[in-house]
């Protein structure tokens, strides 16, 4: 029950992973709660991140399925790929995950409000018009796709784009080199696009381990992508034969179809009404908040993509519980622990991750105390055909005992795979950890436990 001074206990402007996590954690301790959403419930991950690209992930590798299948004996005459029905059915799907929320927060006896939400003050917020106040809010606004700042910059879509289109591009070019750019690149290659994959430096997947960067880069280009690196966007320009692409450096790339800027997410404080609550925002626009998820204004709170740390959707939601669970749940020392969280890039091959690469482990402990165990195999699912893609699993130990600091892999079954060896390293596992664990044959897995 709200305490009378105030309409809500707490009100979250944002209806994605991290506020609609939240908002039931909190209601389960009997808190009165409402979820601003000013589009569809389920937010980035549900409508336009995670699951609509995941369904896409499955439809590309089910096309590399189909040729590896003849390698198998398998007579297949396939007729083509109809995109617009997976679009079709992918959205349905979509539409059916939004019910399912929207049946949750009711359930868990949380209040809906449709809308845009505005501070109007550091305990008010206007949704469409309406006043509605609280004792406590969270911010969950996540974040939107940017475009470049350059003539022509207006063209082309981005990955909101990307899931609305009715058919598939015959030749794209995908600009930037994170996560999204060289997910969606694989995805479209696999479904029969031309990719030309556009970076400003020298590869892709800055932040990640070299090794996998090198091996992931080797396997789009086996795969047909086209990997243009130094590429610094200045122009693009729509002529009659498509989009025309110039750099910096005065180079031209031309001929596309379809044009997709992949150079990352802005936070979605614009318009937030922030000044009026008194929240301050950093340089980029992302509310800094401290280890308890706390604004800079002790009862306004913020999680997910609009920190600014860790974009991803389990982060979000974990931030976000342990937050409720603190309020309200009498744990008063819950909070998420940002080290070793792991991730996985959904290319092709996928990439699995957690901890340190092994050039932060160099820079944190220094070369003498640090060891890396590599090595690179083709998975014995590709052994009957032409089509080898070499997988790589890599291990960065520290000290003496060897503790594992960082545990890195590409290839089949990768994606599914780092969740357990993510709770080894956090518990702290050391080489010999791994070395006395007996393998599971035939597996990649394997391959994680056999390094020497
Ligand atoms: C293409 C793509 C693929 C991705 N794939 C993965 C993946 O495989 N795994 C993974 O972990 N992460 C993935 N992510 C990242 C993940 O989607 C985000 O980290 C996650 O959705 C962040 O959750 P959030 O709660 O911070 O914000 P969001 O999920 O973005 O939710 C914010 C919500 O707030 C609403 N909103 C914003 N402003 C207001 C306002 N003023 N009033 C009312 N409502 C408002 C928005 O409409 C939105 O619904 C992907 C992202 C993209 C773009
Ligand atoms: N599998 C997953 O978990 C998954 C999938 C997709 C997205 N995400 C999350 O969403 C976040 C956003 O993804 P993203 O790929 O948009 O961003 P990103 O920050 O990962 O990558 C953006 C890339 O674009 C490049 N870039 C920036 N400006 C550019 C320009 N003007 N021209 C050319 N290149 C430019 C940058 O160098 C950077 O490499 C990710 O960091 C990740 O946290 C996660």
């Amino acid at each position: 029950m709200a305490s009378g001074q105030y309409d809500f206990d707490l009100i979250i402007i944002g209806g994605g992973s991290g506020g609609i996590a939240t908002a039931r954690r909190a209601a389960e301790y009997g808190q009165k709660v409402a979820v601003v959403e000013a589009q569809r419930l389920g937010g980035t991950c549900v409508n336009v991140g995670c699951v609509p690209k995941k369904v896409m992930w499955y439809a590309a590798s089910l096309a590399h399925g189909l040729e590896e299948a003849r390698d198998y004996g398998f007579d297949l005459s396939v007729h083509g790929h109809d995109w617009t029905a997976l679009k079709h059915a992918r959205d349905a799907y979509v539409e059916r995950l939004n019910g399912i929320y929207a049946r949750n927060l009711e359930k868990s006896g949380v209040t809906h409000l449709q809308g845009f939400g505005r501070f109007l003050d550091a305990h008010t917020v206007d949704v469409d018009g309406q006043p509605y106040t609280a004792e406590r809010f969270l911010i969950a606004t996540g974040g939107y796709p940017v475009r470049p700042d350059i003539p022509g910059g207006d063209l082309g879509i981005t990955s909101d784009g990307f899931f609305e289109l009715e058919e598939r591009p015959r030749r794209i070019a995908v600009v930037g080199s994170g996560y999204i750019a060289v997910e969606l690149a694989g995805m479209l290659r696999g479904l029969g696009s031309q990719v030309s994959l556009i970076v400003r430096r020298d590869g892709v997947l800055r932040d990640f381990d070299d090794s996998l960067r090198q091996a992931l880069s080797r396997e789009m280009a086996s795969d047909g992508i086209e990997l243009v690196t130094g590429f610094v966007p200045a122009q693009a320009e729509q002529g009659q034969d498509g989009y025309r692409l110039s750099a910096e450096d005065g180079r031209l790339l031309e001929g596309f179809d379809e044009l997709l800027w992949a150079i990352g997410r802005d936070p979605a404080t614009p318009d937030l009404g922030l000044e009026a609550a008194g929240v301050e925002q950093n340089t980029w626009g992302f509310i800094p908040v401290d280890e308890w998820q706390a604004s800079n204004v002790p009862h306004i709170f913020a999680v997910g993509d609009v920190t600014g740390r860790a974009a991803l959707t389990p982060v979000a939601i974990a931030a976000g519980r342990r937050l409720a669970d603190r309020l309200y749940g009498g744990m008063s020392e819950r909070k998420l622990d940002y080290d070793g969280i792991p991730t996985v890039v959904f290319s092709h091959p996928p990439i699995g991750t957690v901890g340190l690469t092994e050039a932060e482990a160099r820079r944190e402990y220094g070369d003498e105390k640090v060891r890396c165990y590599e090595g690179s195999f083709v998975a014995m699912y590709y052994a009957l055909g032409e089509r080898k893609p070499r997988g790589l699993c890599k291990l960065v130990c520290v000290g003496e005992e060897e503790r594992i600091v960082g545990c890195h892999a590409i290839g089949m079954g990768v994606d599914e795979m780092m969740q357990g060896f993510a709770v080894a390293v956090r518990m702290g596992a050391s080489k010999a950890d791994f070395d006395d664990t007996v393998a599971i044959h035939p597996t990649t897995a394997e391959e994680m436990v056999t390094l020497r």
